[in-house]
């Protein structure tokens, strides 16, 4: 995999070029503009290649792709002759490195994520849906880029508290980008997500610029594994940058619906004060509840919070012996989060965060 990286980019379009030629059947499953797509075909190729020995590790990475997969209407005979196309790219440009027994390794390698992925999505056929639609309710702009969308599924929707879902948009037919779910799963089944329309986002531009009440959306499966444990009586430390507040917010109301007081602090960073947009939902939680703490981390301008950017903060406070950490927002922070938090002495397995790869083609 090493050596395919550098041509990754020539290899996947050329991939592409191969599959539509000879399974023009296919090009409807997938979006119009290819860009993002490129990307991730190679990003989920190279994480999947660096577990295939360790099955556990494989699995987890997986059986969610599996079932995601549904929405976009893949079929297990696809699989194979997505197979066949990728290794007449990895033929046609890695010649340096392809010959009998690489080829070999890779068919092994494709045969067994292939597989695992296949079961993972007939598995889920008796269980779910392949998408929900989802009715827009409620379309609350908070600032001039960042808006609160609350959806009604047309069916139950079960998902955990810190998870994150992919959604399309009616005005960009198979385009899915991720956004986690703001709040702990509801007695009225009601959905929200905090999205920022950002420079050439298409999703969330349409989402927040032109979404409105009666606007249908499609989600898919709700996947991720930053959720709490409700197993131990840990505290947890809570960093939440920009919108990365959204799933912060509903690991707090997790905590605070299973009644138990463990100790909660957040760390709610932003550009400026005005682009706190949720703090004071966060402020009327911490005054119901003593187990919580909530600080603002604001990186210029005057402000009534902590000075700086949000993983500088965590310098004053501490030690968090004793807690879990969750962390969520852009990939810097959370890349910087993580490393702050390591040089505190807090061991890695008790560092939750997404994938960082689900979250950058959130610009999408
Ligand atoms: N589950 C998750 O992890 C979620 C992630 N997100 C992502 O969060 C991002 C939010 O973007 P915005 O609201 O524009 O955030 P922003 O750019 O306004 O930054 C928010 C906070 O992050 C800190 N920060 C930003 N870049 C940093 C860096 N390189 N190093 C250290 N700290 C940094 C800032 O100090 C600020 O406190 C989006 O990229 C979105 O995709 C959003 C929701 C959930």
């Amino acid at each position: 995999m090493a050596q395919v990286e550098p041509i990754a980019d020539k290899v996947t379009s050329y991939f592409y070029a191969l599959l539509f030629l000879h399974l023009p059947e296919l090009r409807s499953l997938f979006p119009a503009s290819m860009d993002v797509q490129r990307d991730r075909l190679f990003k989920a190729l190279l994480t999947a290649a660096k577990h295939v020995d360790d099955p556990g590790a494989l699995a987890a990475y997986l059986v969610p792709l599996g079932r995601g997969h549904r929405k976009y209407g893949t079929l297990p005979e696809h699989y194979p002759a997505v197979g066949e196309c990728l290794l007449g790219a990895l033929g046609q440009y890695a010649t340096d490195v392809w010959d009998a027994e690489t080829e070999q390794a890779w068919v092994r390698s494709y045969t067994l994520i292939s597989q695992i992925m296949i079961d993972a999505a007939a598995a889920d056929e008796s269980r779910a849906p392949a998408w929900w639609q989802a009715e827009v309710v409620e379309h609350e702009r908070r600032t001039g880029e960042i808006a609160v969308i609350t959806v009604r599924p047309d069916e139950p929707y079960p998902f955990l508290a810190g998870q994150y879902a992919a959604l399309e948009t009616p005005w960009w037919p198979r385009v899915w980008r991720h956004y986690s779910f703001a709040s702990a799963p509801r007695s009225d089944g009601l959905l929200s997500f905090h999205v920022k329309a950002v420079p050439a986002g298409w999703v969330s531009g349409a989402l927040v610029n032109r979404a409105r009440p009666g606007d249908v959306i499609r989600l898919g499966p709700p996947t991720g594994s930053m959720t709490v444990d409700h197993g131990t009586g840990d505290g947890l430390l809570c960093l939440g940058g920009g919108t990365g507040i959204a799933p912060i917010k509903a690991l707090v109301e997790d905590v605070a619906e299973r009644g138990r007081g463990r100790p909660v602090e957040v760390f709610y960073g932003a550009r400026s004060e005005h682009d706190l947009y949720d703090i004071e939902a966060l402020r009327q939680l911490e005054r119901r509840h003593p187990w919580l703490s909530v600080r603002s981390v604001v990186d210029e301008g005057r402000s009534d919070g902590l000075p700086g950017r949000l993983p500088d903060a965590l310098g004053g406070y501490g030690p968090w012996a004793g807690h879990d950490a969750y962390l969520a927002g852009p990939v810097g922070m959370i890349r910087s989060g993580v490393a702050a938090l390591r040089g505190t002495g807090m061991p890695g397995h008790r560092i939750r965060h997404d994938p960082v790869e689900e979250l950058v083609p959130n610009a999408g």
